[in-house]
């Protein structure tokens, strides 16, 4: 549903994205994350046909970015949503959904609808006089003016309060579940890690691990088995009248089932905890970071 070969963005001799190659999936959930300045909005604004690739191609929902039929299917929510302030959220929805050519009643019933999903209260209140989630779920609604079958959202919840940041992820989780593509950038990793089904990691404008979730986990994480014995071996540390320890490997937990054996006792419980993918980002940017000095040296 989205496909980026090869995209490729220079500001002058400046590098801002090389060469991003990947597919999004029809109904799938793609999540690009990276430290500032790591080209995920420049990656994300070139499928969005707002900025012109250095080099490459992309293509969304089968249409060149550079064409404007690729508009009528997608929904591009900017980090930043400069709103027309002097303007009420349904008046403003109003305005793109004629730009857009959406029949009076199909706008009247879906804009309902979208600010009724998203809990948008005062809707006839001034833009410039909402508070900042209140335009950020405006900013949203006018993503789904044309019920586009592919979205784009850089940031979705950036800089918003907890309560309202995880209304608008669920929000978007349930967008998912109706069927829509959805690609977007994020900081919060925890939010990536709850709605996305794929994962890319860019860093300075390159795509440096992608996959599952499973799938980096496995590549660049770690496993950890918390064992539970009802008898004292090295290195564990008691709870709760058990003994708790740590093992990195299945072998490590062997050798804590015999050292348990050996003083009678046995393992009670063992929990594996896999990395999360704040650890997976970490230990990827580590990683790149020890390549760059590499290469320097
Ligand atoms: N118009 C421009 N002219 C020159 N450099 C630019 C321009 N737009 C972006 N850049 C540079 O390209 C790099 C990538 O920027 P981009 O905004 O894509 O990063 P990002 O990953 O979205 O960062 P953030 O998480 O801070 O939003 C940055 O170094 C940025 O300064």
């Amino acid at each position: 549903m989205i496909s980026a070969d090869g995209l490729r963005k220079t500001y002058g001799g400046f590098v801002a994205v090389e060469g991003s190659t990947f597919e999004v999936d029809s109904g799938e959930v793609f999540g690009i994350v990276g430290p500032n300045g790591a080209g995920k909005t420049t990656t994300l604004k070139m499928l969005a046909g707002l900025i012109e690739p250095t080099g490459g191609s992309a293509t969304v929902a089968g249409h060149d970015v550079a064409t404007t039929e690729m508009r009528r299917h997608l929904g591009f929510l900017p980090e930043e949503s400069p709103l027309y302030e002097e303007m009420t959220a349904t008046s403003y929805l109003h305005f793109f959904a004629d730009l857009y050519d959406v029949p009076r009643d199909v706008a009247d019933r879906r804009i309902d609808e979208t600010l009724t999903d998203l809990d948008l209260e005062h809707r006839d209140r001034r833009i410039g006089d909402m508070s900042k989630g209140m335009t950020r779920k405006v900013a949203i609604a006018r993503s789904l003016i044309n019920d586009p079958e592919v979205l784009i959202y850089d940031e979705p919840a950036s800089g918003l309060d907890p309560l309202t940041t995880n209304y608008i992820i669920e929000f978007t989780s349930d967008l998912a579940d109706a069927g829509k593509t959805i690609l977007f950038s994020a900081h919060n990793l925890f939010h990536v890690e709850s709605i996305c089904d794929r994962v890319a990691i860019m860093n300075d404008g390159a795509i440096v691990a992608r996959g599952g979730l499973e799938e980096l986990r496995r590549e660049h994480g770690e496993r950890r088995y918390h064992v539970y014995t009802d008898v004292e071996v090295s290195g564990a540390t008691s709870e709760g009248g058990q003994y708790h320890s740590v093992a990195s490997s299945m072998d490590a937990v062997e050798a804590i089932r015999e050292a348990a054996t050996d003083r009678d006792g046995r393992v009670l419980d063992i929990r594996t905890e896999e990395s999360s993918l704040e650890e997976v980002f970490l230990n990827v940017a580590e990683r790149e970071q020890a390549t760059e000095r590499t290469r320097e040296a």
